[in-house]
């Protein structure tokens, strides 16, 4: 979501750590999810280079949009063709946006990564519908073969290790890790985690060393005998 902030608005971001704007319309600060619930947690604030526009980098409880979109961003402009000298067009005018006529369900815009989780997720559904006589489909063999799945992630895992130890290279390397995450990605379709779960782990440990981490963890039940 986009919206106007003040100097107040900020600092109260700061110390609530919750996503406060001001609003124009009502001439006053808000706290995103003050009447909705869908608050914003706010971890990290960045400027742009002339400081007239700020990113709060955040995890948002529930959707973001008033629409009950999970982000604004949900209309797609296309960008018409620029006009030569002949139509008369000024270049300001050149490139002209107009709505898509798409529905915020399904049409945002995503990372890498949520692209990729979506065409898994779309082959998941796939496999319960029946057969459209489209190409043969290679998630679609990991999801029905758990055990296959299992082996790839294996030998994945094994072939980025190799690329260290046999100096394959940076190329190799981000190849092999491409695999890697691919077919784990497959595997956590499975399972039911989104991505979005595995980076706010990440997020969490910023702040913690792996070693101090390791050591607070409860003592491991030990099974029955
Ligand atoms: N990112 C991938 C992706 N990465 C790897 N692979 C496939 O994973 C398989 C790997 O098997 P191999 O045994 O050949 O292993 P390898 O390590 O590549 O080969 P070797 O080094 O062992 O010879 C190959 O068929 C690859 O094409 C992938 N298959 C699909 N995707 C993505 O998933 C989308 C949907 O793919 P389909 O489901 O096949 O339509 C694609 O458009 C991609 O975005």
């Amino acid at each position: 979501m986009q919206a106007f902030a003040d100097r107040a608005a900020i600092n109260e971001t700061m110390q609530t750590g919750l996503a406060t704007f001001y609003s124009r319309s009502r001439g006053g600060r808000w706290c995103k999810g003050e009447t909705s619930g869908h608050f914003i947690n706010v971890h990290q604030l960045f400027t742009d280079c002339d400081r007239d526009s700020i990113i709060y980098l955040s995890d948002p409880i529930g959707p973001a949009c008033h629409t009950g979109a999970r982000t604004c961003w949900f209309k797609e402009a296309q960008l018409a063709p620029a006009e030569g000298p002949s139509g008369g067009s000024s270049s300001s005018s050149s490139a002209v946006a107009h709505e898509g006529a798409h529905d915020h369900s399904d049409h945002v815009p995503r990372t890498t990564l949520q692209a990729l989780e979506r065409t898994i997720s779309q082959r998941r559904e796939a496999l319960s519908q029946p057969s459209d006589g489209s190409k043969p489909s290679w998630t679609a063999r990991l999801l029905s073969n758990p055990e296959l799945l299992c082996k790839k992630i294996r030998e994945e895992a094994g072939e980025l290790c190799q690329t260290l130890e046999a100096n394959e290279g940076r190329e190799r390397a981000a190849n092999e890790m491409a695999d890697l995450m691919y077919h784990s990605m497959v595997l956590l379709n499975l399972q039911g985690v989104e991505m979005e779960e595995v980076l706010r782990v990440l997020r969490k440990r910023f702040t913690q060393s792996g070693i101090e981490e390791k050591a607070a963890r409860a003592p491991k039940q030990q099974p029955p005998q």
